[in-house]
């Protein structure tokens, strides 16, 4: 039975670059056709912030990676981004592409895509530097905490929340994963949204040398730990994984998008 700490251990294996080219290169960045897996996601996304409804001051993502293809329709609704992450070296490659570093990955296709699904004439530069100018902090992370960002950040509640791909791949079981998430949801306020995405019964991904555990959650422990954490679930949706992305780097059997909010009676 792997710990909470071995996990974690783990993780110092992690290879960003290894894990972006795993992930967010061909075949699985494909943009051809509205049914690949990254259009799906990002237009989850794109169509839950176009409602409107998920707006404010502030949004913080919680365990962000190595990857920020999952703030593009959000960076016109609230004011400040916060992107957190438990490595270092994630932290480090998400600040070299906010600095605009030669060398980092390239993520113009998918804001171009983003872009397209918005439908607003943006041109994808112009979101870019809009994305890089509402990103005001990169915050390290344990969502295993009960203060996931630690008790000396002064940071109030946030209006959203946005996490893909963390909860599941840092936690060794299903208990650790419900505490992970009554965890995480205190850092949102009351009537809050949580846009969540995630591999469904997944239980490894490869990332370079590592191989990460994964949980493996089904749709129903998904919808179970959200309510029994005092969300509404407002949209759930499911993509199953087509034989053509199984490329050996997870076992993942498919996706699922979130849009839970938080009640106010807590
Ligand atoms: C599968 S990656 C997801 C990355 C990105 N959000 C995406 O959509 O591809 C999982 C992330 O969870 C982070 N992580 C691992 N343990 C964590 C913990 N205890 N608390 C918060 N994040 C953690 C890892 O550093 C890694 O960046
Ligand atoms: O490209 S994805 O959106 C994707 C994207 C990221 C991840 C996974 C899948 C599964 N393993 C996760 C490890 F936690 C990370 N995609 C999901 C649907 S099937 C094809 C792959």
């Amino acid at each position: 039975m792997t710990s909470i700490g071995a996990l974690g251990e783990n993780y110092q294996k992690f290879n960003p670059r290894a894990y972006l080219q795993n992930n967010y290169m061909p075949p699985r960045a494909d943009f051809s056709s509205e049914d690949c897996a990254v259009p799906w996601k990002m237009r989850c996304l794109a169509e839950a912030f176009a409602t409107g409804e998920i707006r404010g001051r502030t949004l913080i993502d919680i365990g962000s990676g190595p990857t920020i293809y999952q703030l593009l329709s959000a960076c016109d609704h609230f004011e400040e981004i916060i992107l957190t992450d438990y490595l270092e070296v994630n932290r480090q490659v998400l600040r070299r592409w906010l600095h605009e570093d030669p060398g980092g990955f390239d993520w113009s296709p998918y804001f171009k895509h983003a872009c397209s699904l918005e439908g607003k004439g943006e041109h994808w530069k112009e979101k870019a530097q809009k994305l890089r100018e509402k990103v005001k902090r990169v915050l390290p992370i344990d969502i295993h905490q009960a203060q996931p960002l630690g008790p000396s950040t002064l940071l109030e509640p946030a209006d959203a929340l946005v996490s893909a791909f963390c909860l599941e791949a840092s936690s060794p079981d299903l208990e650790s994963f419900q505490r992970a998430l009554a965890n995480v949801t205190t850092l949102l306020k009351p009537g809050g949204h949580f846009l969540m995405i995630g591999a469904l019964e997944e239980s490894y991904y490869l990332a370079g040398e590592a191989k990460l555990q994964v949980v493996p959650v089904t749709e129903a422990d998904v919808k179970e730990t959200l309510v029994r954490s005092g969300y509404r679930i407002c949209q759930f949706r499911a993509y199953i994984m087509p034989p053509s992305l199984k490329i050996g780097v997870d076992d993942v059997r498919g996706i699922f998008f979130v849009n839970a909010q938080k009640q106010e009676c807590q």
